[in-house]
């Protein structure tokens, strides 16, 4: 085998360093090469190499890795061909460290931007793909979440900060320039980047719902002040994509239900070819992660657990808490768990376990005149059917969970039980319940996902230069 790749590779070194070296740096060969644009070299054999089992030689190929194989192509047509075969790049994009099925999931369905295009008919090779990939610049990815800001570098495995939302930046739901500026500054400097030096991709809140005339007016201004104060900003171009698009992509949808159990509250979605569908209705609830864990320290308080701080509770409810299948069945048993939270000590809960996330389903536990979660997700997926966007149901059966609160062991099984319960079997037969893809995090993997697209930034990314605000800084913040 050794002795195999050293012949392969002194013939394409050989070649290289010939009349071939012009044109072979190994990725522009990556993005220009295509199995029919070889007129110059026709070979029809690998000469010695036609010996060797093809299977055997793809193996040698995985070994000598991308880098080698690519300069290749150059030896003769009959190499070309060999080295381009798609199953050989897929093979060294899987041998990356971000999943397959995700990178796979964008090159398919995200790299053309919005209107969003499926390929694989016109799709490029992934020989193509991955060389392109390999010369993204990459972004900084800001998820603003109401409660916790996520950010970080799109190379990077997950975000590289998360910071409290409400304590370090004020409220970034009623979101005025300077607090945008500020916002925006303290994460770069956090980062320790400036802001010129890449793209930044942005998350956009899940706020102003409805489809009035109104409605429409403030989600643009709200995009538009983010651009302007990126742009204010010399960040180089820039991509804002709301915050229920984003983890939908992440689970590696382009449609369905997003439902996201946030900081403040819930929001369930629906979201067609990666578009939120206003004119069908997102349902809001008023309960999120702050209630809950308000809930857990009025039980606590009830049963005289003494606690210094709200992260106790909050600790206690992200590693005791769960949701029942059956919550009258669960009262019957004996739930009883104790957990140790460092410097304050062990705490036992009992039925405060399920209690706290029960109110999920029925608000009215806490004193909430909301519906539950179930109530709103099927009355969405019943406005998507009644809407008749689609020839078929199949965009909005299934339902995807987003947000920390969306962790809670049970979540699921009992959003899937209850949505059967309630739905007549011709719409909940083919319903599906998709736990968060990244619990938390989810939106700022989504973003993840189109920062290293093959075609990132210029399919996804706004320039200044071409940024037309409709009503620069005439805002109402
Ligand atoms: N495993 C877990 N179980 C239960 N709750 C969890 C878990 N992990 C995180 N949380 C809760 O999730 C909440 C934070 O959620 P998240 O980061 O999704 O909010 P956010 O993005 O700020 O909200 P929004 O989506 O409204 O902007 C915290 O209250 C945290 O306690």
């Amino acid at each position: 085998m050794a002795y195999l790749l050293k012949m392969i590779l002194e013939s394409a070194n050989r070649l290289n360093s010939s009349d071939y070296s012009s044109n072979s740096s190994s990725s522009s060969d990556m993005n220009s090469s295509d199995a029919s644009d070889s007129d110059q070299i026709i070979v029809s054999s690998t000469g010695d190499f036609d010996r060797i089992p093809l299977d055997v030689f793809m193996q040698i190929l995985k070994l000598l890795g991308p880098k080698e194989a690519a300069k290749l192509t150059v030896i003769c047509k009959s190499w070309k061909l060999i080295v381009s075969d798609n199953m050989l790049w897929i093979s060294y994009l899987q041998n990356q460290q971000d999943p397959w099925d995700s990178k796979f999931f964008a090159e398919t369905n995200l790299r053309s931007g919005y209107p969003l295009r499926t390929y694989p008919s016109r799709m490029q090779s992934f020989m193509q793909i991955y060389g392109q990939r390999a010369q993204v610049p990459g972004a900084i990815i800001i998820d603003g979440g109401s409660g916790y800001c996520k950010f970080g570098w799109s190379k990077y495995d997950s975000p590289s900060g998360r910071a409290a939302t409400f304590l370090e930046f004020g409220n970034i739901e009623s979101p005025m320039y300077s607090r945008f500026r500020h916002f925006f500054a303290t994460i770069y400097s956090r980062m320790q980047v400036k802001s010129t030096s890449q793209p930044t991709v942005v998350s956009i809140p899940i706020t102003q719902y409805g489809n009035t005339q109104e409605d429409k007016t403030a989600r643009r201004k709200l995009k538009e002040a983010i651009y302007s104060e990126l742009f204010d900003m010399n960040v180089p171009s820039v991509c804002a994509v709301s915050q229920a698009t984003l983890a939908l992509f992440a689970a590696r949808r382009t449609s369905g239900i997003l439902v996201n159990i946030g900081f403040n509250q819930t929001s369930v979605v629906p979201i067609l070819h990666g578009k939120i569908m206003h004119q069908v209705g997102v349902e809001v609830l008023g309960v999120g992660a702050l209630k809950l864990t308000g809930y857990l320290r009025e039980q606590m308080h009830q049963r005289n657990l003494n606690f210094s701080s709200l992260y106790t509770v909050r600790t206690l409810k992200e590693n005791l808490c769960y949701v029942a299948i059956d919550y009258e069945e669960e009262l019957r048993k004996d739930t009883e768990a104790s957990y140790e939270v460092p410097v304050e000590g062990w705490y036992t809960l009992k039925q405060e376990r399920f209690r706290t996330g029960e109110i999920l389903f029925q608000p009215r536990i806490a004193g909430l005149s909301d519906k539950g979660l179930h109530q709103a997700v099927a009355l969405c997926i019943e406005n998507c059917h009644d809407a008749g966007l689609t020839p078929d149901d199949s965009w909005f059966t299934t339902v995807v969970l987003a947000g920390g609160t969306a962790c809670l062991p049970g979540v699921v099984e009992r959003l899937d039980k209850e949505l059967h319960l309630l739905l007549p079997p011709a719409i909940s037969n083919g319903i599906r319940v998709i736990p968060p893809p990244y619990g938390a995090d989810s939106a700022w993997y989504g973003a993840k996902l189109l920062s290293n697209l093959s075609t990132f930034p210029d399919s996804w990314c706004i320039k200044k230069k071409d940024f037309r605000p409709k009503s620069r800084r005439n805002f109402l913040w």
